[in-house]
């Protein structure tokens, strides 16, 4: 029976299938069918009062505002290590707009945060031969194995995010394809093809460098197979740079800039514009309703077997990988044409260029104020947003443009903290009709790059309601094994990765120090003992760490991260919070694009600005879907009380006759 239920695209049977997601306590009461949606009771959820601003007593300043540089912060000359790997582009310093790739955002540095670049370190690597070998454990031996970890320490259990829904999850996803893509390795030192893995899912005996080793041990509960083949990240050395140690390469631009929907690349970014009156290029779905336009050949793209399915091109690769993701790319597709069209009508006598670069400051000013407005504070906390000058001003200029801070990803957030909110993701997703009624859910096993779903009939907007309404889960050590068992389904098991393990053992390949070593770099105090992490986490956990690894210096940033207790007013925990937040620093302060900077070239003048600031998520959703109806605070589940429904028509947006040429 289960078989069947694993292999089938419906829903039916479903109901006894209980997983992290599979069950949400605070779903959608849909008792209410009323036919009336101005019913916020439809709606209604619990929300718990863990509010964004509570006070935390053991408040952290990111390593970068922390006058006390001796926890292991890189100097800058260290940070900034990897310049001289690339070419210095030549950059126009009049040009007003940004460029694809990011290149020229710092004049003086101008391979800050461009595409094809690498990763920065801002704390010493760890790699076993100081140059590129996986870390070992303290004793010498090889660290404990990451399936072992996961099947132990990171099971599936249901535990519904108390206050977050799942947008706040999927534009977590958006960000990082905003500004992080690894490059794998891809070929052995011969040139022939790599394969990490044995034609019977055995681990080879002598495995190639260029792979990750993920063996599945003997005694495993999930899996039939023994191997999951995954290759190392490309890296320095593959350019022929002889920095020691390496460093990973990033195929996106480092900026919050929507390269994602863009893309960095210049040929690409062309081949996706209309190329009159600004507008990117789309296809019409039912009902003209405009989606992302189509591949030209579906099979290369996603998991059909029809060259002409529905299957997605947008600027950045992954955009089918699941239906939300695709969703939300599509939403700033219709924010720029929606702008292009705002603009033409007002500036008649615009180019298709100009128009298209003002939509496309637009689209970006309006997504970076929703991330420094609305969820950096979801995310970290109020509090500590405001401490470490994430928070945007209410108004005027902000000048504190910083050409001495290097925006480039960090190898610690792609690698490990970012990556922790994969414990967000639901299993099951809810399709949510106008009246509030759950009306489907799809498992994610069932929908790994196979976007048709989107374009059918009214499923955007189903999917749109859905991630307002449904609670995301909880971040914590439960994922669902939707990602952890059934991550990208092909045709058989030999395709399955555990995306669990691979963050684990993505943070090994990055060279990442273990654990303690951020907890030193975020302020706190080296353990010396297992037992010294219990200022940060449970007992229970520091038990199970004790049991895991041989040392407290062996244990994973990932690991560590994971369990430490939440803080006060953020989901996540010390050193997380610490990472997650200094990357979001270096976005803002280090981008000279910044939308609240004056002063610099093609900033926006003061009118504009304000009308960007009256942007919130919510306007973004009513402005790119069909829905009437939603919350104000966009990323924590509707509640008749604290986050009440309301219509569109009362939710402000950005007036663009700002933008009207006098
Ligand atoms: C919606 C479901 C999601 C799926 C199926 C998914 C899947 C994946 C996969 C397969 C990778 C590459 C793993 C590797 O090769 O090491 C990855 C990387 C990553 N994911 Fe997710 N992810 C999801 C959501 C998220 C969310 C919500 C976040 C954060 C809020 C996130 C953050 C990251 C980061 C930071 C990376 C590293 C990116 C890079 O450096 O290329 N992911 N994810
Ligand atoms: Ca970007």
């Amino acid at each position: 029976h289960l078989h069947n239920v694993e292999n089938s695209h419906d829903t039916v049977g479903l109901k006894n299938h209980i997983s992290k997601g599979a069950r949400c306590k605070y779903a959608i009461n849909n008792t209410h069918k009323n036919n009336n949606i101005q019913d916020t009771g439809t709606y209604n959820s619990i929300i718990s009062d863990l509010f964004t601003n509570k006070t935390d007593p053991n408040p952290l300043m990111i390593p970068s505002l922390n006058m006390d540089k001796s926890n292991g912060l890189l100097s800058p000359a260290d940070i900034n290590l990897a310049d001289k790997c690339f070419p210095k582009p030549d950059c126009d310093i009049n040009y007003r707009y940004r460029t694809m790739d990011g290149s020229c955002n710092n004049l003086e540095n101008p391979v800050w945060g461009q595409a094809n670049t690498a990763n920065i370190r801002i704390i010493q690597a760890n790699y076993s031969d100081n140059h590129s070998q996986i870390r070992k454990s303290k004793s010498g031996h090889a660290l404990p194995n990451v399936r072992h970890i996961r099947t132990t320490a990171f099971i599936d259990k249901d535990f519904p995010a108390p206050r977050h829904n799942s947008l706040m999850m999927q534009f977590g996803q958006i960000i990082t394809h905003d500004t992080a893509l690894l490059l794998s390795k891809s070929k052995l030192d011969d040139g022939s093809p790599l394969e990490c893995c044995n034609p019977d899912s055995t681990t080879p005996e002598n495995l190639p460098k260029q792979c990750l080793n993920i063996t599945i041990p003997d005694d495993d509960p999930g899996s039939k197979k023994r191997c999951i083949s995954v290759a190392r990240t490309a890296d320095t050395a593959d350019l022929g740079c002889s920095i020691k140690p390496v460093r990973q390469q990033n195929g996106a631009s480092s900026f919050l800039d929507v390269s994602l929907l863009y893309s960095p690349e210049n040929d690409t970014a062309i081949s996706l514009r209309k190329l009159v009156d600004g507008e990117l290029k789309y296809q019409l779905g039912p009902k003209d309703q405009v989606f992302l336009p189509n591949a030209d050949n579906s099979t290369e793209f996603c998991n059909v077997n029809n060259a002409t399915a529905v299957c997605y091109i947008s600027g950045d690769p992954r955009v089918n990988q699941l239906p939300d993701l695709a969703i939300e790319t599509t939403s700033f597709l219709r924010l720029h044409n929606y702008l292009c069209k705002k603009l033409k009508s007002m500036n008649p006598s615009w180019d298709d260029e100009r128009i298209y670069q003002n939509a496309r400051r637009i689209v970006i000013a309006m997504y970076q104020h929703v991330i420094y407005n609305e969820y950096v504070p979801e995310l970290l906390g109020k509090e500590f947003a405001k401490a470490n000058k994430l928070l945007p001003l209410t108004e005027g200029f902000d000048y504190n443009y910083n050409k001495n801070l290097n925006p480039t990803t960090l190898s610690s957030f792609a690698a490990a903290a970012f990556r922790s909110q994969h414990s967000y993701i639901q299993g099951l997703r809810n399709l949510v009709d106008e009246f509030g009624n759950v009306t489907s859910k799809i498992r994610l096993r069932d929908y790994y790059f196979i976007p048709e779903i989107v374009q059918k009939e009214d499923n955007y907007d189903h999917f749109s309601r859905g991630l307002l309404t449904q609670n995301a889960q909880d971040q914590d050590k439960y994922y669902t094994k939707e990602v952890s068992e059934f991550a990208f389904r092909v045709a058989n098991e030999k395709n399955r990765l555990d995306l669990v393990c691979l963050d684990m053992e993505r943070g090994r390949d990055y060279g990442l120090p273990p654990y303690n070593k951020f907890r030193q770099l975020c302020g706190l105090s080296e353990a010396k003992s297992f037992a010294d992490l219990n200022d940060q986490m449970s007992e229970e956990k520091v038990n199970t760490l004790t049991k895991l690894y041989q040392d407290v210096d062996d244990v994973d940033y990932y690991v560590g991260g994971i369990f430490e207790n939440k803080k006060p007013g953020s989901v996540l925990g010390h050193t997380f919070q610490c990472i997650v937040g200094e990357m979001f620093y270096r976005w803002k302060f280090g981008d000279r694009f910044y939308y609240e900077f004056g002063n610099q070239t093609g900033s926006f003048n003061l009118d504009q600005l304000n009308e960007i600031r009256k942007t919130t998520m919510a306007s973004i959703m009513c402005i790119t879907t069909n829905i009437n109806y939603v919350p104000r605070n966009a990323f924590v589940v509707p509640n008749i009380n604290k986050n009440p429904l309301v219509p569109c028509v009362l939710i402000p947006k950005p007036n663009l006759s700002a933008w009207e040429e006098k």
